[in-house]
């Protein structure tokens, strides 16, 4: 079980992560969602001991993880798929990695094995394409057998079926009662491969929740409009207290109905193309509760 308490991390003037309390638990995957920049990977850095928090605590199975000295029997983790030695072969990268822990040699040919590497074993890293640097980077974590696995965008450059892949690994690891921890910037990613929601934004906690309860949020209707008077319709439905986004040449609207978007249509001569109402998906309700955190990140700190 991974417990963060209160913390929170500072870069000079930013505040990467501000007053994160959350836990994960075990014999479920946990998706760690936000947008760019929302904290996430400064989050599990500090999960790992990587860097130290400005303040609180975490803890993973009761204690910060720097005071085990054979981490990767307690963690297993792939931060950076790139963060690995092009000169090494697969195989030596693994085996170094299995000394320093004292883990036993047998369990390098069985990771490599359980991805799909034992081909290229003997391969030199540098020539690996970014898949295969993700797989050979979630044989490190699996090296130990851990019980809790934590993963930094493992999804990112992997091919349609090496996503499925990853995602049947991560139900199986969980299925075996490991805390899985998964992190990533799109909801698509996570639809169908977490249990579990952590959402954050500007650093902070937005939601904690099954991925059924999110789905509730998505249930929320949301009214499609196509107007030639877009920007003037969109300043009309905020004021009403709307929320209104682009998709494509329609304005999707949640927070007031099509009757009503119609009256306020009517009442000021804009001209309506299109007006129907839709089920939210996933992406949208994710969009939804993000919406605030993207628009500071673009306005003040990108
Ligand atoms: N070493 C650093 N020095 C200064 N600022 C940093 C540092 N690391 C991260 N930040 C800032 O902290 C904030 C959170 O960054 P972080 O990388 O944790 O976000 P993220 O959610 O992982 O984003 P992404 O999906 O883009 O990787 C950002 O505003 C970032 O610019």
């Amino acid at each position: 079980m991974i417990e963060v308490k209160g913390l929170t991390k500072r870069y000079g003037g930013t505040t990467a992560v501000k007053d994160l309390t959350f836990t994960v638990r075990p014999g479920r995957v946990t998706g760690f969602l936000g947008p760019n920049g929302a904290g996430k990977s400064t989050t599990l850095r500090m999960i790992l001991g990587l860097h130290e928090p400005t303040g609180g605590t975490v803890t993973v199975d009761g204690r910060p993880f720097r005071d085990r000295p054979r981490g990767l029997l307690h963690v297993g983790s792939l931060l950076d798929a790139h963060d690995v030695h092009g000169g090494r072969t697969a195989a030596a990268h693994l085996s170094a990695l299995a000394r320093g822990n004292r883990i036993p040699r047998h369990r390098v040919e069985e990771v490599l094995e359980e991805v799909g590497l034992t081909e290229a074993a003997r391969r030199r890293i540098g020539g690996f394409s970014l898949g295969m640097k993700q797989r050979l980077g979630i044989a490190s974590a699996l090296l130990g057998d851990p019980p809790v696995l934590i993963f930094d965008e493992p999804l990112n450059g992997l091919d349609p079926e090496g996503v499925r892949w990853v995602r049947e690994l991560f139900r199986r690891l969980a299925a075996e009662g490991r805390t899985v921890f998964v992190s990533s910037h799109l909801m698509s990613e996570m639809e169908h491969t977490a249990d579990q929601l952590i959402v954050i934004g500007r650093g902070e906690l937005i939601a904690a929740e099954s991925l059924a309860e999110f789905s509730a949020r998505g249930a929320r209707r949301s009214v499609m409009v196509g107007t030639p008077a877009a920007p003037a319709l969109t300043g009309l439905l905020a004021a009403e207290g709307a929320k209104v986004h682009a998709e494509g040449e329609l304005l999707a609207v949640t927070g007031l109905t099509a009757a009503r978007i119609g009256e306020i249509a009517l009442d000021h001569s804009v001209p309506l193309h299109h007006l129907s109402t839709r089920s939210a998906s996933l992406e949208e309700a994710f969009m939804e509760l993000t919406a605030d955190s993207v628009q500071y990140l673009a306005g003040d700190l990108r």
